[in-house]
Parts: structure tokens; C-alpha cells; sequence
């Protein structure tokens, strides 16, 4: 069976996977500044936890302690310097993320805000993310972190089970991530999404459709679903791979994702991309704009971005990514005022193909006006109008292509994945076909 594939991760880090694909000689010139060069959205990243859960690899560290003032004067210093690199006049979302953001005071939220708000224009209405962990206690930290100007909470429920939470690691119970849950909706009614795993080992899906029920019964209007992806280095592979815990079987992921999308839409959530479902339109500026290639400035420790360095002179959308290691990117942010450890320019090809497979992953898709604001020599009716594989997808419902545009139908999204393959090598082989290559004499 077709299957899901890498959906759990998030959309920055596919961003970037589509870019390292391939790195090709390009056209000399480089691609026109993609649109809205001067806007951008604006990611934070909080690089420590309290305990490494047994399935995470993302960037994050267990402190002994931590210099939270040097830590803050770090975040602004490099949020300052990058929006005057990239010339971004206006900033429509920050989201704090991790790690674990939660544990940062809110004074240090504040403190990056007020930084933003200063360089360029922060709107009023702009959405402020933070990632909070659930806690037994959550009620004076989500309301000092309401004051210090966040207006969306992403609580990391993970599950229901308490088994299930114990095998992941996780440092709270059920009762402790409703609890949360509750807390912050009373704070943040209507601007609350939970985080809800699955394709666990040994879950089931009869009992896992239980837990969204129960979870349905008490979240607010956002909800993503990860599928686990079992991640070289962490605990739980190791587990997996020694035999003291069954693989995750892919098959039963498949059915508790194709389930769960359909309770949701039951309840009245719009499945907006693969896997973040909203109502009352609660939808995520903040990954809306990774899912549209829109810019983005990352800052922290391994924060990615994704602009162009206007304030340099340049004309290229880049890629960036900041040193990793807390320690070092704080000297060199002391040093050099920010911490961007690799700078790879976007060609015009390796945009397009970022375009389509990030605009794909949502329910809109790719519109005609969308593709041609990135100024692509080919419109989407001769990259994809002609090509017998392309025609295939159509014909299985897998995919439609008409006046709007590109986009997966209800199926197709369910086995992005797969269509991906066949849909970016067409836009390669077109490319080539089309555009001259500066091969060797030119
Ligand atoms: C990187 S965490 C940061 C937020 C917060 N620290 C937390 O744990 O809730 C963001 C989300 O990524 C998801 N995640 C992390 N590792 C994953 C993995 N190996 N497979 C699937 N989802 C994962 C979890 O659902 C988590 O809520
Ligand atoms: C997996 S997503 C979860 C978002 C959540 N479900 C929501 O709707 O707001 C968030 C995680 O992705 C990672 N992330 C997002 N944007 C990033 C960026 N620009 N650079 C590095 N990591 C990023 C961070 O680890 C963050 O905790
Ligand atoms: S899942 Fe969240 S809390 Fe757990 S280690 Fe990863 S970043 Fe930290």
C-alpha cells in the first residue's frame, strides 16, 4: 500500500530536504526576487528541554543551567541583525518554537517581540506562536506568556494514553496535557492547536480513534496529526532495533491517518494540508507561509530561513541555517552578530520545485497566479498539460489540474509522497528540455 511517508516532519525542514535534492549549475543570473521580498514571517528558536523524549531528533538540548539573559541578548541581537540583512519591512507571524519555548521566561518573548516591533512593522493582528509543553501547573505561565504578547499556544499533547506518553518520554500525564489544554483555551479561545502522534508502536487503531474522539471533545480549532517516524538516534530506535519494542507497523499508520482525517472532517475541520486540520478558519499563518514559499528568517540555534539579503545588495533567495550547538552560535553571535553557519543561494529551478512540493501538501495546491509569481519560464499547463504520467494521476483521482491550478485531491494528499517523485522529475525534465543548460563551454 502507497503510504505517508515523512509527513510528520515539519514543513521548514521539508523545505529544506527539497533543496538539498539537488544542487545544479545554474543560470548566472539567478532567479528574480520571488514575491513579497519585503514581508516575511519570523521563526524563534528555544534549544533546550527538560528531558530528551525517546522519539525526538530534532535540535534541542538538556541544560545544566542556562544563561537566559546572554541566551536573550543573543535572540535579539541575531533577530535585529537578520531582519536588516534581509530589508524586511513588515513581519506577519513569529512563532517560538524548540526545543522546548515554554521554559524560556516570558520576559525573553518579550524581549525578541519588542526587538521585531522595533526594526519593522509587527502588525497588531500578527500571529504569535509559542510551543508549550502541558505541565500540571499551567495556568500563571500561559497567561505571563499572553502579556508578553503571544496570541496562539501549540500544546505538544503527543496522546491520551499514559502508557503511550511513558514510552515516549514524555515528562506529563493525560490528565496533566487536558488540564493544559483547558488552560490555554481559556486564554487563547480559538487560537489553540494540539499536537496528537500516531503510528506508535504497538498502537492500535480502534484505541488511538478513541483518544482523537476524547481529544475532539475537548481541543479548540487546530489539530496536526504525526505520524512517528522513527528517527537513527533516538532512544526508541534503539529500542525498536534491539527487539524490546515492535517496529511501528506503516499499514495500521496508513488506516489511523486515513480514520482520523475522517473524523475530523466529520467534526467540521478542513483538512489544509497534510497534516494540519483547522475550523472556523484557524488556520496557521505562520506554516501557511512555509506551505506557499513565502520568506522566512530563522533565528536560534539551527533555525532555518528562507530569504533574500536584500540589505547585502542581493537579489537570490537563500537558504540559511544557524549553527546548531547553543554554545557556539552564541559566540558567534556575540562575534558576528549572527549565527548562519551555511548559506546555499535558491536556484530558479530548486524554487519551483520547493514551490511544488510545499504548495502541494496543502488543499488549495498550487493556483496558476501563485506558480507565476515566482516568474517560472513555463506555466503549469506545459510542465505538467502533456505528461503521460501526470495523466495517469488524473485519471486515478489522484491529482487535478484544471483552471485553478495544480492540487491532490481528498486521496492524492493521503499519498503525497509517492506522486511527488514522478511530479518533480516532470518539472526537471521539462526544465531541461526548456531552459539551456550552461554546460561546459557555455
Ligand atoms: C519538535 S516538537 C517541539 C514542541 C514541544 N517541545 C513538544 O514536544 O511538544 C514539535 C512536534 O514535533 C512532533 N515530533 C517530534 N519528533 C517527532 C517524530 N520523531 N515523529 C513524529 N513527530 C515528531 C511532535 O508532535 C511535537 O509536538
Ligand atoms: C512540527 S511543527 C509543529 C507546529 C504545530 N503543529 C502548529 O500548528 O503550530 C514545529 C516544529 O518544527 C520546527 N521548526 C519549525 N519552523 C522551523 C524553522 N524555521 N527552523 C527550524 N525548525 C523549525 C521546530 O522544531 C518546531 O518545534
Ligand atoms: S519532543 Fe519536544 S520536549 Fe521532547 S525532546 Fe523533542 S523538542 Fe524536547
Amino acid at each position: 500500500m502507497a503510504f505517508l511517508g515523512a509527513r510528520a516532519r515539519c514543513s521548514a525542514a521539508a523545505a529544506a530536504k527539497v533543496a538539498q535534492r539537488r544542487r545544479l549549475a545554474e543560470d548566472a543570473r539567478g532567479p528574480p526576487s520571488p514575491p513579497g521580498s519585503q514581508r516575511a514571517v519570523l521563526y524563534v528558536h528555544w534549544p533546550y528541554c527538560e528531558k530528551r523524549c525517546s522519539y525526538c531528533n530534532f535540535n534541542k538540548y538538556i541544560p545544566r543551567g542556562v544563561d537566559e539573559a546572554a541566551v536573550r541578548r543573543c535572540l535579539v541581537t541575531e533577530a535585529q541583525t537578520l531582519l536588516r540583512l534581509s530589508g524586511v519591512r513588515r513581519v506577519e507571524s513569529v512563532f517560538f518554537g524548540g526545543g522546548t519555548p515554554s521554559l524560556a521566561s516570558p520576559h525573553t518573548v518579550a524581549a525578541v517581540l519588542e526587538a521585531v516591533a522595533q526594526a519593522t512593522h509587527l502588525p497588531a493582528d500578527s500571529e504569535v506562536t509559542l510551543e508549550a509543553n502541558p505541565t500540571s501547573a499551567p495556568g500563571s505561565r500561559l497567561a505571563a506568556f499572553k502579556a508578553a504578547g503571544v496570541n496562539r499556544l501549540s500544546v505538544g499533547l503527543q496522546s491520551l494514553d499514559d502508557t503511550e506518553l511513558q514510552l515516549l518520554g514524555r515528562t506529563h500525564s493525560a490528565s496533566d496535557a487536558l488540564q493544559t489544554l483547558a488552560e490555554a483555551r481559556r486564554l487563547f479561545p480559538g487560537r489553540v492547536s494540539v499536537d496528537l502522534m500516531l503510528g506508535l508502536p504497538a498502537q492500535q487503531v480502534g484505541p488511538w480513534l478513541g483518544q482523537l474522539r476524547e481529544l475532539l471533545r475537548h481541543c479548540d480549532d487546530h489539530v496536526s496529526l504525526y505520524q512517528l517516524s522513527l528517527e537513527r538516534g533516538t532512544a526508541l530506535f534503539t529500542q525498536v532495533q534491539q527487539g524490546t519494542l515492535p517496529a511501528p507497523d506503516p499499514e495500521l499508520a496508513a488506516e489511523m491517518y486515513q480514520e482520523g482525517r475522517a473524523v475530523l472532517r466529520e467534526a467540521g475541520f478542513r483538512q489544509y494540508e497534510v497534516s494540519n486540520f483547522a475550523r472556523n478558519g484557524a488556520l496557521s499563518t505562520h506554516n501557511w507561509t512555509y506551505w506557499q514559499c513565502g520568506q522566512y528568517l530563522g533565528v536560534g540555534p539551527g533555525a532555518h530561513g528562507r530569504f533574500v539579503p536584500q540589505g547585502a545588495g542581493s537579489h537570490t533567495r537563500e537558504a540559511r541555517i544557524q549553527t546548531l550547538e547553543p554554545d557556539n552560535w552564541m559566540k558567534e553571535v556575540m562575534l558576528f552578530g549572527h549565527g548562519t553557519r551555511k548559506r546555499v543561494p535558491l536556484g530558479e529551478l530548486e524554487l519551483l520545485e520547493e514551490v511544488l512540493a510545499m504548495g502541494l501538501r496543502t488543499d488549495v495546491g498550487i493556483t496558476h497566479q501563485h506558480w507565476q509569481q515566482f516568474e517560472p519560464p513555463l506555466t503549469l499547463w506545459d510542465v505538467f498539460g502533456t505528461s503521460r504520467e501526470v495523466k495517469m494521476l488524473l485519471e486515478q483521482g489522484l491529482l487535478l489540474l484544471d483552471h485553478r491550478g495544480l492540487r491532490c485531491s481528498w486521496e492524492g494528499l493521503a499519498v503525497l509522497d509517492s506522486l511527488l517523485l514522478d511530479l518533480l522529475s516532470q518539472l526537471q525534465d521539462t526544465w531541461w528540455q526548456r531552459t539551456p543548460s550552461p554546460g561546459p563551454g557555455g
